[in-house]
């Protein structure tokens, strides 16, 4: 339904520079202000067609003004931005994408059925009725009954059958499960990911649940602050990282042994006697997976063995939530955007 609210339907001026890839969203030195406040700066982002990108950073991130920038609803302060090689706004855009607002705007007083009818005739070529009327029959929600008087779960599911019937190649989908219970969330997925996998359609999908990201999406995009703190495949990001578990160190604040290398680590907590560290790894090599702790203080010289080989340490690759958790924690600004060529 965001048709009616896009930006001209005219190609700018082509922009100085490489020409993109053929990723499904392509952004460079991309920046939005609004007024007294930045909502994202600088962002450099490329996502591959056909993967499924959790798009995930804390209230306020920039995470909906990026899908609004990506959408044509918003143009950019600063950079720019591309879908498929295509400003947002133009018709090519427009056609390949299909936008989920946060809010879910549909009219109230249509029906369900209209609501479907001016889906269909706002993608007269494209439309497929019976992939939107399976999204809605799927929560028995009546054909006949006025937008207005649905519970928020069935408003839902109505702009979501918008956004499937409209066949798309990107879906932009901000928190599109906010509303939904569990049963129909995982209902929703399921189809999200039939769909990727059967039409190699692109998502991007905001949440933040982050525990209902990890079987979905392979691609993922952390927005901190309006700018992108974590990027890339999720396999190579997980592989990229390791999760310690070990004795906390009571002399040490963060309960990390004296000479361990706090240059790889993301975030470490403290719970009861155990800290947990999820640190980068240094090397490609397999074996380097833990760190090695690279300062050894003087007074403690040997006192501290290598990590890896300690068997006190338990050692494991993180989930995709305990990264994104971990990177959410961080203080650290800078951005980890090493796992970007894995995902090309
Ligand atoms: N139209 C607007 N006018 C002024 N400020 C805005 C506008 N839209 C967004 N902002 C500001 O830009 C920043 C980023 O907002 P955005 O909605 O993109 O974050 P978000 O990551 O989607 O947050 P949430 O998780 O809470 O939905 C926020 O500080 C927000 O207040």
């Amino acid at each position: 339904m965001s048709d009616p609210h896009h930006a001209p339907d005219h190609e700018p001026d082509p922009v100085p520079g490489p020409m993109p890839g053929p990723a499904a969203l392509h952004a460079a030195g991309l920046g939005r202000q609004f007024p007294g406040r930045r909502a994202l700066r600088d962002c450099d982002v490329e996502l591959p067609p056909g993967r499924v990108t959790a798009l995930v950073g804390p209230n306020g991130a920039g995470k909906s003004t990026l899908l609004q920038l990506a959408a044509g609803l918003l143009r950019p302060t600063t950079g720019r931005i591309r879908v498929f090689g295509h400003a947002p706004g133009t018709a090519e855009a427009r056609r390949r994408t299909a936008f989920l607002a946060q809010d879910k705007p549909l009219h109230a007083r249509f029906t369900v059925a209209e609501t479907l009818r001016l889906g269909r005739e706002l993608n007269p070529r494209q439309w497929d009725q019976a992939a939107a009327e399976r999204l809605v029959r799927g929560g028995d929600v009546p054909f006949g009954a006025r937008i207005g008087s649905l519970s928020g779960g069935s408003r839902t599911r109505v702009a979501l059958a918008l956004v499937l019937g409209k066949r798309a190649d990107l879906l932009l989908l901000d928190e599109p499960l906010a509303d939904l219970d569990p049963l129909a969330r995982h209902e929703i997925m399921g189809l999200l990911m039939a769909e990727a996998a059967e039409r190699g359609t692109s998502i991007v999908l905001s949440s933040h649940v982050l525990a209902e990201l990890e079987d979905v999406c392979d691609h993922v995009l952390l927005l901190k602050d309006g700018a992108v703190r974590l990027a890339g495949d999720v396999d190579a990001l997980r592989e990229g990282h390791t999760r310690l578990t070990g004795r906390a160190d009571p002399m040490e604040r963060d309960g990390l042994p004296r000479g361990f290398d706090r240059s790889a680590v993301v975030h470490a907590a403290v719970g009861g006697r155990q800290v947990t560290v999820l640190v980068r790894n240094g090397s490609a090599d397999p074996a380097a997976a833990a760190p090695r702790p690279a300062r050894t203080a003087p007074d403690r010289a040997g006192s501290v063995p290598p990590v890896a080989a300690d068997e006190r340490w338990i050692a494991e690759t993180p989930s995709l939530e305990a990264l994104l958790l971990a990177h959410l924690r961080s203080p650290d600004p800078v951005a980890d955007t090493s796992a970007k060529e894995a995902a090309a």
